[in-house]
């Protein structure tokens, strides 16, 4: 078992040799179950909307491009199991500034429920003036997740001139991160409820 240190040390490394790293067990499987708990009561209670694209004084749903229901967390949440979620977020964050100089001062983070048959195509998400944003984190809380329910996270990187598509699970308890400015990347087609929690660390 990697201690926390261990963890951020893996992350930073893929980042700096490829532009992503991807962690397994970053959350613990309780964690990912109280997490999974929030997000279903607060899905239930009705307070998620479909996902916009485009500028924050502008958004505008479009279904063609991305099928995710969001809600963006508080970050002064006092909720036990966002705080897990925000305290581990922090900690990262903390380690980046400490060890990578990257100036990071804020994050925004929603939890994202994909239904079945919901994608979001390639893209970038620094498209169209999201400023500030250096790295993107995605923590996933898929349990029992198999190869065929689909929902991959696909990163296009550039590997000798060439296009190379790395292809991620959506696994409990995994964080993915990468550059939110260098890479494209795309949700492959679910075939089950896919949940998941996206964060953008800000240097603005
Ligand atoms: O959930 C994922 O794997 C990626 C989500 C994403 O790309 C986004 O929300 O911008
Ligand atoms: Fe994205």
């Amino acid at each position: 078992m990697l201690t926390q240190e261990e963890k951020f040390e893996g992350l930073i490394e893929g980042i700096l040799a490829n532009g992503y790293g991807v962690c397994d067990d970053f959350l613990s499987l309780e964690e990912v179950k109280s997490l999974s708990t929030r997000f279903e009561t607060r899905f239930d209670a009705g307070n998620f909307k479909e996902a916009g694209i485009g500028k924050q004084s502008e958004v505008h749903t479009a279904t063609a491009i991305r099928g995710d229901k969001i809600l963006w967390l508080e970050s002064n949440s006092v909720d036990l199991s966002e705080r897990i979620l925000l305290d581990k977020n922090q900690a990262f964050i903390d380690y980046l500034n400490q060890t990578c100089y990257l100036g990071i001062i804020d994050s925004e983070i929603h939890f994202a429920k994909y239904d079945i048959g919901k994608f979001y195509r390639r893209h970038r998400d620094t498209f169209q003036a999201q400023k500030g944003r250096i790295l993107s984190v995605i923590y996933y809380l898929n349990i029992d997740w198999l190869p065929e329910n689909g929902g991959n996270l696909l990163i296009y990187t550039q590997e000798n001139n060439q296009e190379k598509i790395i292809s991620i699970a959506p696994l409990a308890g995994r964080l993915v991160c990468f550059e939110s400015e260098k890479l494209d990347h795309e949700v492959c087609e679910t075939f089950k409820k896919r949940l998941s929690i996206t964060g953008w660390l800000l240097n603005c």
